[in-house]
């Protein structure tokens, strides 16, 4: 399957005072999952929407290809969408949901029965969507965007209401959807949420861009940090103040920060202080994530 990319340039969408996405840039290849990441009111849902051309923004362009979402001939082929949960009919039944929508972006309505069967809601097709559980109306909206088998896919929150399993189970949805060469956009506000499914990240904060890479270049953001025993701490921590790297007592030892093992070793070799353990510690990406949308500044 040959997907666009969507381009995202220098986005800004003003509502009264509150500037909610400020000039925002980062794209979103083909054959991978993207997880568009940030804190609650980062913008994340309001950049979705006028990528979908559903919010005019007051600055900037969103493209799907080489055109914005409303300059396609049929956008719903092209995107399949699903922003918000809740904005079902609850009275309809989620066959209905489908069978009305079906029409308008021009599939049968054989294929409704068929997409929600793929998405785990065959038992529910007949009940109203009053009843539903949370989980229960992700995967209504999930099968909705997925009416039309379109090349992108764009899910706002997708694991919301979710329960474990019906996490893992999505999981291998946006694997498969990136491995048969669709363009997958999907918000969180927990990258661990998304973090065993994307591929690349882009995370924002205050509606501006801190950080775009492919997922381990996430890592790459982080202070590295150091485990060190040594029978002379003290000659450890003069090292360290020698080099701006900081130290905190931890267990039996130091913990380094600023300093790889590598550096904090070749220091340490160079000055003969004897080291019993050297041993680097992995920040886990949720801090970092935390630590990126926390500070201001960052990647523009
Ligand atoms: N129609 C609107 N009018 C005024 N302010 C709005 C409007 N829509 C969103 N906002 C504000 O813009 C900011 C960004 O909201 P948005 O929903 O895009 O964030 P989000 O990252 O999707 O957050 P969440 O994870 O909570 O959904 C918030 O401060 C929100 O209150």
């Amino acid at each position: 399957m040959s997907a666009p990319t969507l381009v995202v340039e220098g986005l800004t969408k003003q509502f009264g005072p509150l500037r909610a996405v400020d000039d925002l840039s980062f794209e979103v290849r083909p054959g991978a999952v993207t997880g568009f990441l940030g804190p609650n009111g980062a913008g994340k849902t309001t950049t979705l929407r006028m990528l979908l051309g559903l919010t005019r923004a007051t600055a900037g362009r969103a493209l799907v290809g080489d055109r914005p979402y409303v300059e396609h001939e049929r956008p719903a082929r092209v995107v399949g969408a699903a922003l918000e949960a809740s904005s079902f009919h609850p009275g309809r039944t989620g066959l209905a949901h489908l069978q009305v929508f079906a029409p308008q972006v021009g599939v049968s309505k054989a294929r409704c029965a068929e997409v929600l069967e793929a998405v785990g809601m065959g038992h529910a097709a007949k009940q109203r969507v009053g009843k539903y559980s949370m989980g229960m109306r992700q995967r209504l909206g999930l099968a909705t965007a997925l009416l039309t088998d379109p090349p992108v896919i764009v899910l706002d929150e997708p694991t919301n209401g979710l329960d474990p399993e019906g996490i893992v189970w999505i999981r291998g949805l946006l694997r498969t959807f990136a491995a048969e060469g669709r363009t997958v956009l999907v918000s969180s506000h927990l990258l661990r949420e998304v973090e065993a499914s994307v591929d690349d990240v882009v995370v924002i904060a205050h509606g501006r861009l801190r950080h775009a890479s492919p997922l381990a270049g996430l890592r790459a953001q982080a202070t590295p940090a150091t485990y060190v025993e040594s029978p002379r701490l003290d000659a450890v921590t003069a090292l360290a103040a020698d080099r701006g790297w900081t130290v905190a007592p931890d267990g039996a030892g130091l913990l380094v920060e600023g300093g790889t093992a590598a550096e904090i070793g070749g220091g340490a070799h160079a000055a003969g202080i004897e080291l019993h353990q050297l041993v680097s510690r992995d920040a886990d990406l949720e801090s970092i994530f935390l630590e990126l949308t926390r500070t201001e500044g960052g990647q523009r």
